[in-house]
């Protein structure tokens, strides 16, 4: 990988080994053989992602696994050992509410990089779409609450480690399935942009579109720099739209690099909150396109539609109060991860919990598991077999149905041609890789402990139950150990 000491640095034994060579049988590449290839369950802004099973003999076989795939940049120059440090410093994360990195695999040929993440069935995309297209009605209060404290949590522990995720939506808030980890929520694709260095564009050519949904108001009129209130706004979002299954400002994008003027977004957001006045942030006239808001926007008559309309809670409620402070104008003013867990929207009942995925009776509730495209392989193009049983709950049947039949996601956020859900079952147009013959030198591929497979256990026949208060939490403050968890 060119920079073999970034890892070693960290106490990680990177393998430096350049022998890219095949080994073993089907022509994989030796890091591959680690795993049996699933099939593709997504595809974002930087690359694929796959579910892949953990097959060498260890304590792991069977695991579970999702392997993000990233795409070569555009100009071909691969990772960096900028983004090699940064991809080695997220190993180092550990928190129970963050998603777990557990291997890192280069291609030295190209530099093209995989990721191996804990696999997680669910994510809030998902959920909200299957309580609004599906089941139609909210999701109950108390796995609202604990879908928040717990990313709330999560997030606490990247700001204290000084890391913003900066691309927070709800694909990228992932719920844990069947299992010890049942209902706990991961934070997935943190620290990504940095890696490329692209805070507001993707480098993808895919026609995948990055939602500007989430995005603060500050970013959107031209703040340069990042501070941990970008996540906090996205966090309110996420809030309102798991309150409502919608999108709480839907506004659309302007494509033109670099970090244009977002003029219908921030239309959408002077809409329901009214226009920011300078009393209330101050800073404001300092950002970029504040003279340009002037222009466009100001003379706009924003008749406050009141956010607590659109939510449809009481302004005296706490949920309302810790709502609006997350969507705070101000960056400065605006709430911050450990403040909202003090908050007392979560010491009143329902009290959150560990398993979000529950009613406040104990019931389960069931989600339909990821949907497995079986028909795409890391090259993005060619066939894998044609069906295969997928035993974290994915049976699979077909090329791209999930294990209730249902097809790959519809139309996601603002997912525009050539994203997975328009893909055709025959494939996805393949981009720049080198091919797998030349893949090898796996970072660190005694990174997790493996053995031969076994399937795993059969999806969401468990009923799910409540976990005790206290149970196996990593990494929480200690204020918060009295609570349910
Ligand atoms: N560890 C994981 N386990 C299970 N599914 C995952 C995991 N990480 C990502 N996914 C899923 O894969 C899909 C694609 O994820 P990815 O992060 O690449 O794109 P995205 O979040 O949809 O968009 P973008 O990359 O533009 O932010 C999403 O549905 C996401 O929920």
């Amino acid at each position: 990988m060119g920079d073999g000491n970034a890892g070693s640095n960290r106490g990680l034994s990177t393998n430096t080994n350049t022998n890219n060579s095949n080994s073993g049988s089907n022509n994989k590449p030796e890091w591959l053989q680690q795993y049996d290839l699933i099939g593709k369950i997504g595809e974002g802004t930087y690359g694929l992602v796959f579910l892949a099973r953990i097959k060498l003999p260890t304590t792991n076989r069977g695991k579970s696994i999702a392997i993000k795939k990233f795409k070569q940049s555009k100009d071909g120059d691969g990772v960096s050992p900028t983004a090699i440090r940064e991809i080695m410093l997220l190993r180092e994360i550990s928190h129970e509410n963050v998603v777990k990195l557990v291997n890192v695999h280069i291609n030295h040929a190209d530099m093209s990089l995989y990721l191996a993440f804990d696999y997680a069935e669910h994510d809030l995309y998902e959920i909200i779409r299957h309580h609004r297209d599906k089941v139609n009605h909210a999701i109950s209060h108390y796995t609202v609450k604990s879908l928040l404290w717990q990313l709330l949590n999560g997030l606490n522990y990247l700001h204290s480690n000084w890391i913003i995720h900066r691309d927070l939506k709800p694909s990228n808030i992932l719920v844990m399935g069947e299992g010890d980890e049942q209902g706990v929520v991961k934070i997935a694709d943190f620290g990504l942009a940095r890696i490329y260095q692209a805070p507001l564009r993707p480098l993808s050519d895919n026609g995948v579109v990055v939602t500007i949904w989430y995005r603060a108001p500050e970013l959107l009129l031209g703040a340069k720099h990042y501070t941990s209130a970008v996540d906090m706004w996205a966090v309110g979002c996420i809030f309102a739209e798991l309150l409502t299954l919608k999108p709480l400002f839907q506004g659309a994008e302007v494509k033109a690099p670099p970090n244009p003027f977002q003029l219908d977004q921030l239309d959408k957001i002077f809409k329901v909150l009214g226009h920011p006045t300078l009393e209330k942030w101050p800073t404001l006239e300092n950002l970029p396109h504040w003279q340009q808001d002037l222009q466009h926007i100001q003379g706009h008559k924003y008749d406050n539609t009141g956010l607590y309309n659109i939510v449809r809670l009481s302004t005296k409620t706490p949920a309302y109060d810790l709502l609006s402070r997350m969507l705070e104008y101000d960056p400065r003013k605006r709430i911050t991860a450990s403040q909202a867990l003090e908050h007392e929207y979560f010491q009143m009942e329902p009290l959150p919990g560990r398993n979000a995925l529950v009613c406040q009776t104990g019931e389960k509730v069931n989600y339909p598991t990821r949907p497995v495209d079986t028909t795409t392989d890391f090259e993005g193009t060619t066939s894998l077999q044609p069906s295969q049983p997928v035993s974290s709950g994915n049976t699979v049947s077909g090329s791209i149905t999930g294990a209730h039949g249902g097809t790959m996601r519809p139309v996601p956020r603002q997912m525009a041609v050539g994203g997975m859900q328009r893909m055709p079952p025959q494939g996805m147009p393949s981009y720049n890789l080198t091919s797998q013959a030349a893949m090898g030198g796996g970072m660190n591929p005694g990174g997790i402990q493996m053995q031969r497979g076994v399937p795993s256990q059969a999806h969401q026949q468990q009923q799910l139950r409540r976990k005790d208060p206290g149970m196996g939490m990593s990494g929480y403050p200690p204020q918060q150990k009295s609570r349910r968890f």
